[in-house]
């Protein structure tokens, strides 16, 4: 990431919107923002591959496995502010192959640290768990707050964004479905 360009940028921002860059609170203001940009969109080079470690579990567990209330901060693509929440992930392995749990929090932040759009975001999630594990099936949801929605603009304050992808059996067995959706109400 060129960071000394992000800087030059904020600097030029922040004459624009009538400060003074040289004041003493904003002296390192460019740079820090510069390191803040380099943080909340290193998903973009990032590979999300990275963190697929697939363990092929005895006995074939293909039942349901749910992780729910993953952390999720990511930036609106459309105003460049954040929109925070929660991700729940929902699959069913294939001929027992499974990642360790902690590699789902992992995947979401590799997506989520790019400019996004919430159905994007769920999609590509829902995507690469599918073609990577080949699952029965995987459902992937997603609540957030967009502070562009809330702090400026139509000034919605608590206003919720959910989003769902559903991949194979998710989408096609309404038993499974309903499993899982009784799951997320909880
Ligand atoms: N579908 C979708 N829309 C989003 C997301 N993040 C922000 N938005 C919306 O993107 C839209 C951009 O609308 P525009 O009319 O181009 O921009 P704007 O004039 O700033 O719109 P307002 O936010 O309504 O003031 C807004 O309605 C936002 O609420 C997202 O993740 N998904
Ligand atoms: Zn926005």
């Amino acid at each position: 990431m060129d960071l000394e360009r992000i800087e030059k940028a904020v600097r030029e921002i922040l004459l624009a919107v009538g400060e003074d860059p040289e004041r003493e609170g904003l002296q390192e203001t460019p740079n820090r923002v510069a390191r803040m940009y380099a943080e909340i969109f290193s998903g973009l080079k990032s590979d999300p591959k990275q963190h697929l470690k697939i363990f092929h579990e005895e006995g074939e567990h293909d039942e349901l496995v749910f992780v729910r209330d993953i952390p999720l901060y990511s930036v609106c693509e459309h105003h460049l502010l954040p929109f925070i929440g929660k991700c729940h992930i929902a699959y069913i392995p294939r001929d027992g192959k499974i990642i360790g749990l902690s590699k789902f929090a992992r995947i979401v932040d590799c997506f989520a640290r790019r400019p996004q759009v919430q159905e994007r975001l769920t999609a590509q999630i829902a995507d690469f768990i599918e073609e990577n594990l080949n699952p029965r099936g995987v459902a992937v949801f997603i609540e957030a707050e967009h502070l562009c929605m809330t702090m400026r603009g139509a000034r919605a304050a608590g206003a919720l964004t959910q989003t769902s992808a559903l991949r194979g059996c998710m989408r096609t067995e309404a038993k499974t479905r309903n499993e899982v959706m009784l799951l997320l109400a909880k």
